[in-house]
């Protein structure tokens, strides 16, 4: 890897409130790496189900935060969240059985700090595999590369000195109805799935992550917080591109 520096854009914010859709979009745009690190605690949930731990027995939490420290989690792709260097576990990261698990692990402390040093690694570019073909852009003449991480905590926690950090909210009604379209349109809608129960369990999520001891949801004090609720996907994302490219005059 180059020692070039790599722009780091950190979006953070409630579940559902658009923060993947945006990060992949304006990584492609811009040619950027995308991390996405709630994949990375998707990924342990579903190691420790996958050995018969439950992530909420509290007697586990050694053994669970020493699966984390064990685990290599790599983004060879924009889509592929690959554990180990061998598994592609993308599709199976996302089911509800793994959402509804995920708590205990991202309450763990020792889960977080493996996977925060992880998430710093990637940051910098030390898993090249992130970056392949990702030149980034041409900003007055200078090809600058760079990345965009999303998460709760990344702005506050993981990188506290990101060149933009951005937090996403919606108005949960309407989090709720995207999740259900979304779920719809995937083919994905599980029997008794309603936008009701699909709004109370964000709500539930949201408590969790905001209430939780160890790296807690919260928007860093510099980050820019834009509400999507009455925006479209192009909208956001161009809002977010535009804060880049001001931002990329200091960067240089
Ligand atoms: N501005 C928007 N208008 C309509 N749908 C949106 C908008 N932003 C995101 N979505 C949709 O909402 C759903 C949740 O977005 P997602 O990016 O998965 O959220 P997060 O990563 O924050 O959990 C997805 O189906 C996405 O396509
Ligand atoms: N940086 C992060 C990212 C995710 N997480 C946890 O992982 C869960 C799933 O994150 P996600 O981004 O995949 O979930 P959605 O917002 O897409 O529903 C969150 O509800 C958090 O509990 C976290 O604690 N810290």
């Amino acid at each position: 890897m180059s020692t070039a520096r790599i722009f780091r854009v950190a979006i953070d914010g409630p579940a559902a409130s658009g923060k993947s859709t945006t990060a992949k979009l304006l990584a492609e745009k811009l040619s950027f790496g995308y991390i996405d690190s709630g994949a990375m605690y998707r990924a342990i949930t579903l190691k420790c189900l996958r050995l018969g731990i439950s992530p909420s027995d509290s007697s586990k939490a050694t053994e669970i935060g020493k699966i984390a420290q064990a685990t290599t989690i790599t983004f060879p792709n924009m889509s592929s969240v690959v554990v180990d260097k061998t598994e592609d576990v993308s599709s199976e990261i996302r089911s509800s059985t793994i959402t509804s698990n995920i708590g205990g692990v991202a309450s763990n402390k020792s889960v977080r700090e493996a996977l925060a040093e992880m998430q710093r690694a990637l940051a910098r570019g030390d898993y090249p595999e992130t970056f392949e073909g990702r030149e980034g852009i041409n900003h007055n003449g200078k090809q600058v590369k760079g990345m965009v991480m999303d998460g709760r905590d990344i702005g506050t926690v993981i990188l506290p000195d990101a060149e933009l950090k951005v937090f996403l909210i919606a108005d949960a009604q309407v989090r709720a109805q995207r999740r259900y379209d979304e779920m719809v349109q995937r083919n994905k809608l599980e029997e008794g799935e309603t936008v009701d129960k699909i709004k109370k369990e964000l709500e539930q999520r949201d408590h969790e992550d905001t209430t939780r001891a160890v790296s807690p949801l919260k928007k860093a004090d510099d980050a820019v917080e834009l509400d999507t609720s009455n925006l479209t996907i192009p909208q956001q994302v161009e809002a977010i591109e535009e804060l880049i490219r001001n931002r990329m005059d200091k960067f240089q």
